[in-house]
């Protein structure tokens, strides 16, 4: 008998019911292919909800959330709701809040250059040659994100605003042996991002990696400043394997991570707890610049989908054949625009083309 799987989906703004139908298609297509179905139910979240339901993150999509086995995101804000408070805006209002939440602590994000898009990287082709493969480890629920006391006050000259970056021993230790388990089934490299030169917060952090080291001796640890990180993903990308990041840290270079491999519609995540339900989601936001014009790659969507069927289903060939069609479809050339430059002989294809042509290419 086939196994059913139960989710959530919440495609969100911008281009994320876009690249979220491509997501399902092939979500269906594979299933079928592994003998398993997914059903699924569809709420509204961020701004799609701000305007169906007037709140960013409504009781009954909680509800559906809280039953479901996984959860699929697409990406949430845009524009048309900035000139709302903070805490009422589909990031902080709705993204936020779903991590806590579920204590989505942990959020991997596998970067590397498919075969095919070498010549895609703005790297020097040198460079990029080397090659690029790295995972993102990034503590999700902790730092200056999450931390209190936040806020703004006074007025005139003296108008200030406020955040706090705190993170706890046990919060930075339980994201750091993530990344060293992550490691060992890798190349057995953690680098460390941090500003021990400046924040206490960092310090603490560098501290508590040190210590989760200890456990891992046949990791290489190595740590770096965020400012000189950010140099070396352009100077030496091939340096790096597991890339452990605070909050905003790991925000701020995986979207430099994702343009090394070409584009931000490329790169996928996992948000983690510590069993199996997850919430996955593009590293990438709602692309309101190209919204609405069916031309968003749907790659990161589709990748996401595909880290959902390996760790909240335990569907591994499945997940390795959506990985593998993404990667067909990219070695023939077939792209979205994001994708076109520097590839003469590519066939530049539309957000559903490309779902189709990553469908085709599944396995038998
Ligand atoms: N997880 C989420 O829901 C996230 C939401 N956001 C929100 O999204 C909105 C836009 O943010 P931006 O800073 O513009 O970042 P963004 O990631 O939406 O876009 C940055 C650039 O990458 C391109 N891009 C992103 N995804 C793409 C795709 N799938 N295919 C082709 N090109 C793609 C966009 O066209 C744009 O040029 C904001 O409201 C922001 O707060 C941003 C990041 C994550
Ligand atoms: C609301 C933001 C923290 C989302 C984002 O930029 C991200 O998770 O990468
Ligand atoms: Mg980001």
């Amino acid at each position: 008998m086939s196994k059913n799987y139960h989710i959530a989906v919440l495609a969100g703004d911008g281009i994320g019911p876009e690249v979220m139908r491509e997501a399902i298609k092939v979500m269906n297509a594979v299933g079928q292919k592994h003998d398993f179905t997914v059903t699924y139910e569809e709420c509204f979240v961020g701004g799609a909800a701000i305007d169906h339901c007037g709140t960013p993150l409504p009781e009954e999509t909680i509800n559906a959330c809280d039953k479901a086995q996984a959860i699929l995101f697409g990406s949430v804000g845009g524009p048309k709701w900035d000139h709302l408070p903070h805490s009422q805006r589909p990031e902080a209002g709705a993204l936020l809040p779903l991590r806590k939440r579920y204590g989505l602590f942990c959020n991997l994000r596998p970067a590397r250059i498919f075969p095919g898009l070498n010549a895609l990287s703005p790297l020097r082709a040198d460079i990029s040659a080397q090659g690029f493969d790295a995972m993102v480890v990034r503590e999700l629920t902790g730092g200056i994100y999450f931390g209190t006391p936040k806020g703004r006050e006074g007025e005139g000259d003296n108008e200030r605003a406020f955040d706090t970056e705190v993170y706890t021993r046990a919060e930075i230790e339980r994201i750091a042996r993530v990344a060293f388990k992550v490691a060992m089934g890798r190349k057995k490299k953690v680098t460390s991002i941090d500003k021990s030169n400046v924040l206490a917060s960092s310090v603490l952090w560098r501290e508590v990696v040190m210590m989760v080291a200890e456990d891992f001796p046949e990791v290489t640890l190595e740590h770096l400043y965020i400012d000189n990180a950010t140099m070396q993903l352009i100077k030496n990308p091939a340096q790096f394997d597991v890339v452990l990041c605070s909050n905003m840290f790991g925000d701020i270079l995986s979207d430099e991570c994702a343009m090394i491999t070409g584009s931000m519609g490329l790169l996928a995540s996992a948000s983690l707890a510590s069993g199996s339900f997850g919430l996955y989601e593009p590293a990438g936001g709602s692309a309101p610049d190209i919204a609405g014009q069916g031309i968003a790659n749907p790659i990161a969507q589709i990748l996401s989908m595909a880290l959902m069927l390996r760790h909240s289903f335990g569907e591994i060939e499945a997940a390795e054949d959506v990985e593998k069609a993404v990667a067909r479809a990219l070695k023939d050339q077939i792209v979205t625009a994001d994708l076109a430059r520097a590839m003469p002989d590519a066939h530049i294809v539309n957000t559903v083309q490309m779902g189709d042509a990553i469908v085709e290419r599944l396995g038998d």
